[in-house]
């Protein structure tokens, strides 16, 4: 199968031509455009029949080389493709997994454009063009955000308010392709399974970042909810403190958009030295330039910083690994950013460093003999390993996935009428104390006491309106301590369940009614109607974006007039998949329509 694959980055289009398939893998054409200046760029080619060139081309910017790569292939005889694959800088919280590219996943994208704006626009032309010019042919995104959707809530939450973390707000991180073809190569190096490594990914090209990779899964990247986050990369400024927004706005009377672009496009390299790219930063340091002196020891010190975060966050580090422009060809700045971490075991061999060659997928060690820590250079392969996840999505069955909001439902009480007046008084009424996302229904201010044979729950919830049984749903893990078993049920289904006792500041009652609530999915019939399911089918969630991913089997679809679309699962269940608020479930299995 033959694959083209578009790299849009933020100072380079990279684009190449694969074929897979019977465990072969040959790189037909490696070309890219980048140093787009004065109304051109530089062209460098090859192809494995041992072809190439390299010049300045008279394309102005990624749109200009973008354009030019139909009639490129043409040019040079590759006349027909099987796919296409794309990569996507921002992917959001939706796309785990390398996705299609169609009517419903680009507006899907297109939406996340404010977060990635010097990327997510050039991937987004490369996809219109290679739609236009092969409207026949598959086209695939591969999102750099899908490898850090595994990163624990701890490293993804900011501690902002609530509003806007539901808003979105949260870290993602970025170059997740490269980051895992790289500890994949170096896991190959060592010799062992990524699984059993603690590897501390550096990508140092235009735009830049340090990922931790804790056997096998990123644990951590510093690049955040954008790709402005971290390290000082080309032009945007790394890490910077949020209360700048505030000062530069009295100080200087910059808006919001004002300060935003400046971040993106004229901070880093750029602006400390006149410069986005480090060639000519090493270059004028190296004639004596203050300036650019002083922007290289920031930028190794910013790096060495996350280095060390990283180590201490994974508690352990085996292979610290360079990639990306600067990574892969700066033997001085790797050489900057090692020396000093010495006391955890990294040691360069500085002739090793001065030497690397990274012909042939290379991956060259560059650790001092005896050093506890590998330190490992290669080129970043995004292209590659964008080519294999498409050509793996290709060869699987067709699985339709549709996204759930996940919510946990503590232990909690419905009552009927004559219960609340026999545990709050004659008379009581429930009054709500904050609504529920399902319409109508709230917590109330009214708790209970609920009493087994060997231990009790203080303080359960009484959820509203009445209705007319009542209904005490437990964990099983909570049916122990009660010291009552209790059966997995649907809501209102109650006949034969076990009773239990229910204590209030006005009285107490048995009652039977207390369940395990079987999961299930409260759904608004519009989606039902949209996703192809019927009330009462039972469907297949996984929930993926957590440390200990998990899929629910038999989650039954509840069509309900008015229903908010979102799945209900319990405590047990939800610690059994290291689930917290706001984790999105995804609904697969053949049958599903989009
Ligand atoms: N020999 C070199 N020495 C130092 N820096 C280099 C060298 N070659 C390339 N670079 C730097 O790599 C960066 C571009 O990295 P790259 O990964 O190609 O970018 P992108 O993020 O657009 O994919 C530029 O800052 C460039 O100066
Ligand atoms: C996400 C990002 O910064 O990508 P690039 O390095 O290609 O600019
Ligand atoms: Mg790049």
């Amino acid at each position: 199968m033959r694959i083209l694959v578009f790299n849009a980055g933020s100072s380079s289009l990279k684009f190449g031509l694969f074929d897979t398939g019977n465990g072969a893998e040959r790189h037909l054409l490696k070309a890219g455009y980048d140093r787009f200046r004065d109304g051109g760029c530089d062209l460098r080619w090859s192809t494995d029949d041992g072809r190439g060139g390299q010049g300045r081309v008279p394309l102005a910017d990624l749109g200009a080389a973008i354009a030019a790569v139909p009639g490129f292939l043409a040019e040079q005889g590759f006349d027909w493709i099987d796919a296409v694959g794309h990569r996507i800088a921002h992917g959001g919280a939706g796309f785990a997994a390398p996705a299609p590219l169609d009517d419903t996943t680009l507006p899907e994208i297109e939406a996340l454009t404010p977060l990635a704006p010097l990327h997510n626009p050039a991937n987004l032309a490369a996809v219109a063009l290679a739609r236009a010019t092969w409207p026949e042919v598959p086209q695939y995104g591969v999102f750099d955000t899908s490898f850090h959707l595994t990163n624990p809530a701890f490293a993804t939450t900011y501690a902002v308010p609530e509003v806007w973390r539901q808003a979105g707000l949260r870290r993602f991180g970025f170059h997740g392709t490269s980051h895992k073809y790289v500890a994949l190569r170096a896991a190959e190096v060592i010799g062992q399974p990524l699984d059993r490594l603690q590897v501390i990914s550096c990508h140092l090209g235009n735009g830049a970042s340090v990922c931790a990779i804790n056997r096998g899964r990123s644990m951590d990247s510093s690049m955040g909810l954008t790709p402005l986050e971290g390290l000082v990369m080309g032009t945007r400024s790394g890490d910077v403190d949020p209360g700048a927004f505030g000062y530069l706005s009295r100080e200087l009377g910059l808006s919001i958009p004002q300060i935003e672009a400046a971040l993106y496009n004229d901070s880093g390299l750029k602006a400390l030295t006149g410069s986005p790219d480090m060639r000519d930063a090493e270059d004028r340091a190296a004639a004596g330039d203050a300036a650019a002196q002083l922007a290289i020891e920031i930028y190794a010190y910013r790096a060495r910083k996350y280095i060390g975060a990283y180590a201490a966050a994974m508690g352990g580090v085996d292979a610290i690994v360079f990639t990306g422009g600067i990574g892969e060809n700066s033997a001085s700045m790797r050489r900057r950013i090692c020396d000093g971490l010495e006391f955890m075991g990294v040691t360069l061999d500085h002739d090793r460093n001065a030497r690397v060659d990274l012909a042939d997928r290379a991956a060259p060690e560059l650790q001092a003999w005896g050093a506890r820590v590998r330190v490992i250079v290669t080129e970043t392969a995004e292209q590659l390993q964008i080519a294999r996840e498409v050509a793996q999505a290709m060869a699987q069955p067709v699985r339709v996935a549709l996204t759930v909001p996940v919510a946990v439902s503590a232990r909690h009480v419905h009552l009927s009428q004559a219960h609340v007046e026999a545990l709050f008084g004659p008379g009581a009424t429930l009054t709500a104390e904050f609504p529920l996302r399902q319409p109508g229904n709230f917590g109330a201010h009214q708790k209970v006491t609920v009493e087994g044979p060997k231990g009790r729950f203080e303080n359960v919830r009484v959820l509203g309106p009445t209705r007319g049984r009542t209904q005490i749903e437990v964990s099983r893990t909570d049916t122990f301590v009660l010291g009552i078993d209790a059966p997995v049920r649907l809501s209102g289904d109650l006949d034969g369940t076990p009773r239990v006792r229910l204590v209030g500041p006005a009285g107490q009652v048995e009652t039977d009614g207390l369940i395990i609530a079987a999961r299930h999915i409260h759904m608004h019939p519009d989606d039902a109607a949209r996703w192809g399911l019927t009330d009462g089918q039972e469907v297949e969630v996984e929930v993926a974006g957590t440390g200990r991913g998990i899929t629910f089997a038999h989650t039954v679809v509840r069509i309900q007039k008015d229903a908010f679309t979102e799945m209900h699962i319990d405590t047990d269940e939800a610690n059994a998949g290291g689930i917290v608020a706001g984790a999105d479930g995804a609904l697969v299995g053949p049958g599903l329509c989009r």
